[in-house]
């Protein structure tokens, strides 16, 4: 082989980490002969050395930053994480010297991306970020590269592989939430503060990633409404699945025209899945994205979301891509030709819906959740109150037609202070209509 070896420096040697240095050295045959080129790992940095790993004659740092500015290497992997600190140290140092970045840093993509990629245009860098979003899934390359003749109007997905483990697992054995979360944490999926998974943050980076790509303007995450899953029950989950339904961790980004202009939507929230649409059956770690585009249509792509291996094959991906030098600006255009877009208002949208409410069991009660939804025309769909338990209090759980979601909000804002109406209502969006 007569080119040059691609010369790696790794920062952050745990889940993704450990899988990228075992690819690297398990793949070293089959990536040379992809390339043309050795993919050779020449510093490695960590705060301690993890036993295990093909790292012999490695030279290791305990100060990635010490091992980003003095090390000879080519591309620097970000492993470490964090949207600030360490991760975004390194990166901007390596980005400064010239060198490429390879990160599967979500977090920091979502509120650093511009400036990050605005860097690597003046020094001739180049920044990967494949493995941010979906693991696995190449869904980066496929909006940058593979849609970009489209004008996607929505890009939607299940993209946090913890909340989808917890939510199906919840489903299929009726396990609690903290033990399932526990169970996800052991497998390596959940970030270091498993906080940013269940309350959605960590979805909402990779919806502000996605948006970007798809819709051609500067990535930011506030842009982006969030809800998580820690409000989601037992009960709501048997209920879900007796309607027809399953409850999963969406983002979703849609691109409309609003009083004359194109304005982006971009919200995270659990939502009811009717079983017939793709992402109903996307279990455990796995992600799946769902795509709109003017000319192709629906396109979904599903994989594994989380976790060393899969994480590390997107890794690995940005680095062939460098080997090989198919390279190109970060978000698909220059970053002075992204277009910022206007936020939709909130309230503007329509949705269908599914209220559980909580209610001692009155004579009275039903007649005045139903003048609610009357008052505001929201139309029932299906409603479920089984049994009688006389001043006790009992669930009831509806379902109802597309409506305004100003409207829907009154109205539950008017069930909430009947008095029989023991808890917040519980409401949940179906999704997609
Ligand atoms: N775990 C996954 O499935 C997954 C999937 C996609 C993306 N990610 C992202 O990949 C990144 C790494 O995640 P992970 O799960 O591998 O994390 P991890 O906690 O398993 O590993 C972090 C590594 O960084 C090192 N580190 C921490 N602070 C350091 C410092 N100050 N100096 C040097 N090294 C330091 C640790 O020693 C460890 O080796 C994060 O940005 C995460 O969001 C993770
Ligand atoms: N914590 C993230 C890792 C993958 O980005 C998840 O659970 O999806
Ligand atoms: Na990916």
């Amino acid at each position: 082989m007569s080119s040059s070896p691609l010369k790696i420096a790794i920062a952050g040697l745990g889940t993704v980490g450990g899988g990228t240095v075992e690819l690297l050295a398990g793949h070293a045959d089959l990536l040379a002969a992809r390339t043309g080129r050795r993919l050779e790992l020449v510093a490695a940095a960590a705060l301690e050395r993890p036993a295990g790993l093909p790292l012999d004659g490695v030279p290791f740092y305990t100060d990635a930053r010490e091992m980003t500015r003095d090390a000879d290497y080519d591309v620097l992997i970000e492993l470490i994480g964090g949207a600030n600190g360490i991760a975004l140290d390194v990166v901007r140092a390596a980005l400064e010297r010239g060198k490429h970045v390879v990160t599967a840093n979500k977090a920091m993509i979502a509120h650093h991306g511009v400036e990050l990629a605005r860097l690597a245009e003046l020094t001739g860098a180049n920044i990967g970020f494949e493995a941010s979003v979906g693991g696995g899934i190449p869904v980066i390359k496929a909006l940058r590269e593979g849609l970009a003749a489209n004008r996607v109007t929505k890009v939607m997905g299940i993209l946090n592989g913890t909340c989808n483990f917890i939510l199906s697992t919840m489903q299929e054995t009726g396990r609690e939430f903290a033990d399932v979360l526990a169970e996800a944490q052991a497998l390596g999926y959940a970030e270091a503060d498993p906080t940013f998974d269940i309350d959605g943050i960590d979805t909402a980076h990779k919806l502000a990633i996605l948006a970007s790509l798809a819709f051609g303007m500067p990535v930011s995450i506030d842009a982006v409404t969030c809800e998580g899953i820690r409000h989601v029950s037992a009960l709501d989950i048997r209920y879900a699945a007796e309607l027809g339904y399953r409850i999963k961790l969406l983002g979703v980004a849609s691109l409309s025209e609003i009083n004359g202009e194109l304005a982006t939507d971009c919200r995270v929230y659990p939502a009811m899945v009717p079983l017939g649409f793709p992402l109903a059956h996307v279990d455990g770690p796995f992600n799946a994205v769902v795509t709109e585009g003017d000319f192709v249509g629906r396109t979904v792509l599903e994989g594994r979301g989380a976790g060393a291996h899969p994480t590390a094959s997107a890794v690995v991906a940005d680095l062939i891509d460098l080997a090989c030098g198919r390279v190109g600006p970060a978000f698909g255009l220059p970053v002075d030709r992204l277009e910022p877009r206007p936020t939709a208002p909130r309230g503007a949208g329509r949705a269908a819906w599914y209220i559980r409410l909580m209610v001692r069991d009155e004579p009275g009660v039903f007649a005045d959740i139903a003048a609610a939804l009357r008052d505001e025309k929201v139309s029932m769909e299906q409603v479920i109150q089984r049994g009688r338990a006389p001043n006790q209090t009992v669930p009831v759980v509806m379902t109802v037609h597309e409506t305004d979601e100003a409207a829907m909000l009154r109205a539950v804002a008017r069930i909430n202070g009947i008095a029989s109406v023991a808890e917040p209502p519980r409401l949940i969006r179906i999704e997609p209509l």
